[in-house]
């Protein structure tokens, strides 16, 4: 029986209840949502992100691509928990976050793994801080290590590690945490193209392993296009969705779909909305 437990993975409100098949179904919500900050502790404000309405269907896989500065990680910060919207609503699980909530999980693109914890430790960190069972943390790790082929490296520290298997690591301790709705900003940023492409595969497998709803943050527009079921493009600051590309991919698909016509489609109509808002930014820069 695999450590995952799908039970623990539903809603409390869907209990019992599978939606109908081809039916979409609300798992997390934007309503309205801007975030603005104030400049330099003063009174200017800076409009960085928003209005945004969205709504991620439960189980799909989202990607949002977009120009360098437009509110990609302010979205996820706001998405997650972590920060505040300073207008609208977000909504997970028909519940209003006002933190981190119970069964969303978030990957960093920075390295975030603790350098002085061998790997096991590491990705037992969040549920040894929860005072989780000794005996049901070694289930779910165990689970994870074999999960993200890391099984023979428990005993490694991070040091010892590849920037791929860091990540790994990275991703099997959200994975412990058996998240419902899973967050990744530029998971695979550092890492060289090759691995990148092996790391995708990794994450669509996981992705159809745990049935978990994910939300892709990235500078690849081929990663977008590959992984996703609907890619968000988003315009130049303050970030709108000015597109939602659906790829038509099956669930069980792979990094092969790169070679197919479909994907050079999909690839060239978001880098022909994406060259336009980046290009206003680099126009910006200049001028
Ligand atoms: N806490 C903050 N205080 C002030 N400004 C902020 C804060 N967080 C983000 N910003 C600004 O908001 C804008 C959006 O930042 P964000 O990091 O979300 O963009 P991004 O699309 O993820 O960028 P990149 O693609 O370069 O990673 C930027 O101009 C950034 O400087």
């Amino acid at each position: 029986m695999l450590a995952y437990d799908a039970a623990a993975r539903k809603a409390p409100q869907e209990s019992g209840r599978e939606p109908l098949a081809g039916q979409r179904q609300a798992h997390a919500i934007l309503h309205g949502v801007t975030r603005k900050f104030k400049k330099n502790g003063g009174t200017e404000v800076f409009h960085a992100l928003g209005p945004i309405d969205l709504t991620l269907y439960k189980g799909e896989f989202f990607s949002v691509v977009g120009p360098s500065g437009c509110g990609k990680s302010t979205l996820l910060d706001t998405l997650s928990g972590l920060a505040r919207p300073s207008d609208g609503t977000v909504q997970f699980e028909n519940r209003e976050v006002k933190g981190v909530p119970d069964g969303v999980g978030v990957v960093f693109q920075e390295d975030a793994s603790f350098p002085w914890l061998n790997v096991r430790d590491n990705i037992s960190f969040t549920l040894r801080m929860r005072g989780m069972d000794g005996a049901e943390i070694k289930r779910r790790v165990d689970y994870a290590l074999a999960f993200m082929g890391l099984k023979d490296f428990a005993s490694a520290f991070p040091a010892q590690l590849s920037g791929g298997m860091r990540q790994r690591v990275c991703i099997a301790r959200t994975l412990v945490q058996q998240p419902r709705l899973i967050l990744l900003d530029e998971p695979f940023g550092a890492l060289d193209q090759q691995t990148r492409l092996l790391m995708g595969d990794e994450l669509l497998r996981l992705w159809r392993e745990t049935n978990a709803t994910i939300l892709l943050i990235t500078h690849a527009l081929d990663e977008a296009a590959m992984l996703s079921d609907r890619v968000g493009v988003m315009s130049s600051r303050p970030g709108l969705f000015i597109d939602i590309v659906e790829t038509g991919w099956e669930r069980d698909r792979d990094s092969r779909v790169v070679s197919t016509p479909r994907f050079g489609e999909v690839n060239a109509r978001l880098w022909e909305k994406l060259r336009v808002e980046s290009l206003k930014v680099m126009g910006g820069q200049h001028g």
